[in-house]
């Protein structure tokens, strides 16, 4: 017997192109819920639907193969297994198959596949009106490019969702958007439908690839209609809801907790951490699955630092106060790595050269999330979200970690931002200002310049908040982690706590310190203001305190939640030095003037102003 199978999957279902003529409707979808309930029903559309395309790279888009037990419910000439599919592909043997569908009711992997020694994924999309989310697609794309690279004898991999258009279409278009940077979206779908005609068909799908990789959909695309051996049945299907409720647009504002960009298979980010490491020549010790966010980090400026400040040349910018990210830009993404060391995918483009068909490939950044906030031209409030970029690690796979500051920040400008900016302007199709982000490196200023430019000029006129300044060693390497040459002065030092309320009902306060957490006693803490009326709701939370001298206690500020971790003793310690030292902003830039003066200081600001003049001149020619 032939029957229908439930919406479960392709929205509409029957197996025969018949119409019927609906006396009572209600009557009739009971009728059919009880043929839902059965077993061996064929996808509605399958029947006719070709069996799969011409190969698109290593990939065949396949509709999903029927294990034999449909067989007798199927015409031979109709029948379509994975024994069919091998014996007959002798040419070109299957490594892997990858499944859409959201059932597995089609066939057994175990005996159909694994027996046979091919590899089996599923990654599970509902279809129906909805794309594939973000980390299915994630975890598509790394399924094809591990086993592209563990796949030495050239096997293909299957791609089946029920009919192999949609789902496979849209998955196939972001694997080789991926896998072909700068290739349009308008390229991919072309290639997909010439490989399995129509192609996707769906016109949300093909929307959502456009706006996807932000790039405006031409008037000239056209979406394929429903191919015939779908439609036919289609017309006699019961009608489902097919969008779903208006949901009222509701425009958050931006924020530096924002979680950005769409998480990534575990094995992905274990091999973007291990790079991370080896760019940075640090050795794994013990276990790989516990490493640690390798971002260099500015210790607290004390006396001690001003010694460093005479003896190596510095230059300084602003703290700019948001969130801290590295960035990995490879051909396949751009990953956002936050300080729990986790990896997000965001969908940005970053060539290389103008007019080059390259993309930044492994090269690997530091800087600062910041949430802008101006007024328009028409002096309506906005907001603008900016990666400051303000150090380097590695350039196309190259580290330069060990290169001097002033080098890796030239790298960055001739690297990465300009030729971003000089895409920017000939690009036609691609919309830049639709990523997440906008990318601008970071600004140094010579310190002799600190009072007038950085506190009274940039700080003021920032757009986003700033905590202090940092002192940036100019001949400086990249320094994993704690580092004792890269300074920070804050206007207020702060110490992130985690902050638990013990069960006598006490304030306790805990840094860390060999790998747990150590109680601080002795230390105290006082909730002042809006919002921290209720103490009770932080415990167990990580917040950011500032030390109030006159009363001798720690005063919440924030709460920490892009940190896993409460600060170190060292950096306790080192704070603490930092407030006794007492290190005021007027301390700061006597300290500074006299500095400058020092005959080293003398020359090479001579120098580099020079240069800096010789190049606005170029710039200005050019
Ligand atoms: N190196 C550097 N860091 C900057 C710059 N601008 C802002 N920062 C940020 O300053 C942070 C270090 O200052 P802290 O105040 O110690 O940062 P924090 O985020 O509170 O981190 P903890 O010390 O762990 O509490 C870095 O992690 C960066 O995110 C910059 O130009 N250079």
């Amino acid at each position: 017997m032939i029957t229908t199978m439930p919406p479960e999957e392709s929205g509409r279902s029957s197996y025969l192109p018949r119409k019927r003529h609906l006396e009572n409707p209600s009557e009739e979808q009971s009728k059919r819920s009880r043929l839902y309930q059965n077993a061996n029903v064929i996808p509605h559309g399958w029947l006719d639907c070709p069996r799969f395309g011409h190969e698109i790279g290593p990939i065949i888009p396949s509709k999903v193969p029927l294990s034999e037990s449909y067989n007798d419910h199927l015409p031979p000439d109709k029948r379509y297994t994975f024994r069919q599919l091998l014996t007959n592909n002798k040419r070109n043997k299957l490594g892997l198959v990858i499944d859409l569908t959201n059932t597995t009711r089609y066939y057994n992997p175990s005996t159909d596949l694994r027996r046979e020694g091919i590899e089996y994924v599923k990654i599970r999309c509902s279809g129906r009106d909805s794309v594939p989310d973000n980390v299915s697609v994630n975890t598509f794309v790394h399924e094809v490019n591990q086993f592209e690279r563990r796949n030495f004898s050239k096997k293909s991999v299957l791609v089946h969702c029920t009919h192999g258009h949609n789902r496979t279409g849209f998955m196939v278009v972001h694997y080789l958007m991926r896998s072909s940077p700068l290739m349009s979206v308008t390229q991919a779908l072309k290639t997909f439908y010439d490989a399995r005609p129509p192609g996707i068909y769906k016109s949300d799908y093909i929307d959502a690839l456009y706006s996807f990789y932000h790039e405006t959909k031409p008037e000239s695309a056209v979406c394929p209609p429903t191919p015939e051996w779908k439609r036919s049945e289609e017309n006699e299907s019961l009608s489902l809801p097919l969008s779903s409720p208006c949901v009222p647009l509701v425009i958050k504002r931006m924020s530096n907790d924002d979680v950005l960009g769409d998480e990534i298979p575990y094995g992905q980010e274990k091999c973007y951490q291990e790079f991370c490491y080896e760019m940075m020549n640090i050795k794994i010790e013990g276990r790989s699955s516990s490493l640690q966010f390798p971002g260099s980090h500015p210790v607290s400026l004390d006396r001690e630092g001003f010694q460093l400040l005479r003896r190596r040349y510095y230059y300084a910018t602003w703290k700019a106060d948001g969130t801290r990210y590295m960035m990995l830009l490879t051909r396949e993404g751009c990953y956002l790595i936050d300080r729990k060391f986790r990896f997000r995918r965001v969908q940005m483009r970053f060539p290389c050269k103008p007019h080059e068909t390259k993309v930044n490939d492994y090269t690997l950044l530091d800087g600062e999330m910041v949430v802008d906030n101006f007024l328009d031209g028409q002096g309506k409030p906005r907001q603008a979200r900016r990666y400051l970029v303000y150090d380097m690690v590695a350039v196309n796979g190259v580290p330069v970690s060990d290169r001097p500051f002033s080098e890796r920040w030239s790298v960055i400008d001739r690297e990465v931002i300009r030729p971003r900016n000089d895409e920017k302007k000939v690009t036609k199709g691609y919309r830049y200002e639709m990523e997440p982000f906008g990318v601008r490196i970071k600004a140094f200023c010579l310190l002799s310049s600190v009072e007038k430019k950085v506190f009274n000029e940039l700080i003021p006129s920032l757009s986003h908040d700033s905590d202090g300044i940092i002192l940036q060693g100019w001949d400086e390497p990249y320094v994993y982690q704690r580092n004792q040459a890269l300074l920070k002065w804050k206007f207020l030092d702060t110490i992130d706590f985690l902050f638990e309320v013990g069960r006598d009902g006490r304030y306790l306060l805990f840094l860390y310190e060999n790998g747990r957490n150590k109680l601080m006693e002795g230390h105290t803490v006082e909730f002042r203001g809006d919002g921290w009326e209720e103490p009770g709701r932080y415990s167990g939370k990580l917040l950011e305190c500032f030390w109030d001298k006159e009363d001798k206690v720690w005063v919440p500020m924030r709460v920490r939640v892009d940190k896993s971790q409460p600060n170190g003793m060292g950096t306790f310690r080192g704070v603490m030095k930092s407030i006794n030292d007492g290190i005021t902003k007027e301390v700061l830039l006597k300290e500074i003037k006299e500095i400058v003066r020092l005959p080293m200081y003398v020359e090479r600001i001579r120098v580099d102003t020079l240069a800096a003049e010789r190049r606005r001149h170029g710039n200005r020619r050019g």
